[in-house]
């Protein structure tokens, strides 16, 4: 379970809560207007922000201070985080264990971008380099996924596969998955349960 009690974080002028709780296999849609503060939760999660004061646990350790590369979390960066000298292929197969390299060429293909791999990524579009980090995420070890906004760069019959696939991967794979979306047929076609942030919840001048 992910745990967050009473985590107050600070951006800007502005104090931000955040109280809830995340069974491990659930797969949510976080919801709520633009500036409540979504990616600013999944932020804290992944160790970029720290707390003012509260607690994160994950299956019962105490994250609230630990390092992000020490976290069990894998987090889909807005701008892809791909090396721009590398191929494709070489992108994914970093930070996917060997043990599962074998399923890179297989579920690019399910997503559409298998005969992308040998290229470098600036050669992709917006949506096949979103793709393609979208894929690297999900193979990642680590039990917890954070994703934002996965699919904005995606027309609308490419987003139907990658959220089917997505779903499918973090069932397979047991991951607990923390996504924001603001599109309500991402939350019908991938989420068990969508979690709302409000003003007046995350909001404590
Ligand atoms: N680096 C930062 N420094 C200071 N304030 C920030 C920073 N990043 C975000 N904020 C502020 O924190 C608040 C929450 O921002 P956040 O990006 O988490 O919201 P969001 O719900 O993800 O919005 P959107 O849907 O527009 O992406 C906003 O008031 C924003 O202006």
């Amino acid at each position: 379970m992910l745990e967050i009690r009473a985590l107050q974080i600070k951006r800007g002028a502005r104090t931000l809560h955040y109280d809830l709780q995340v069974a491990q296999g659930e797969i949510i849609a976080l919801q709520g207007v633009s500036g409540v503060g979504k990616s600013t939760l999944l932020e804290a999660i992944a160790g970029f922000v720290a707390p003012e004061t509260g607690h994160l646990s994950w299956e019962d350790a105490d994250l609230t201070h630990t390092p992000p590369e020490q976290r069990p979390v894998a987090m889909l960066f807005q701008d892809y985080n791909l090396f721009e000298h590398l191929t494709v292929m070489a992108n994914l197969k970093l930070g996917v264990e060997a043990a599962m390299q074998y399923e890179i060429p297989r579920q690019a293909r399910v997503l559409g971008i298998a005969d992308q791999l040998d290229k470098l990524p600036g050669r992709l579009s917006g949506g096949q380099r979103q793709r393609a980090a979208l894929l690297r995420t999900m193979l990642r070890p680590e039990p917890l996924i954070l994703l934002d906004e996965p699919f904005s760069e995606l027309d609308a019959e490419t987003r139907r596969l990658a959220t089917e696939w997505t779903k499918t991967i973090a069932e397979r794979f047991g991951k607990t998955l923390l996504m924001v979306t603001h599109q309500s047929e991402d939350v019908s076609r991938l989420a068990h349960r969508a979690i709302h942030l409000n003003e007046a919840d995350t909001d404590h001048a």
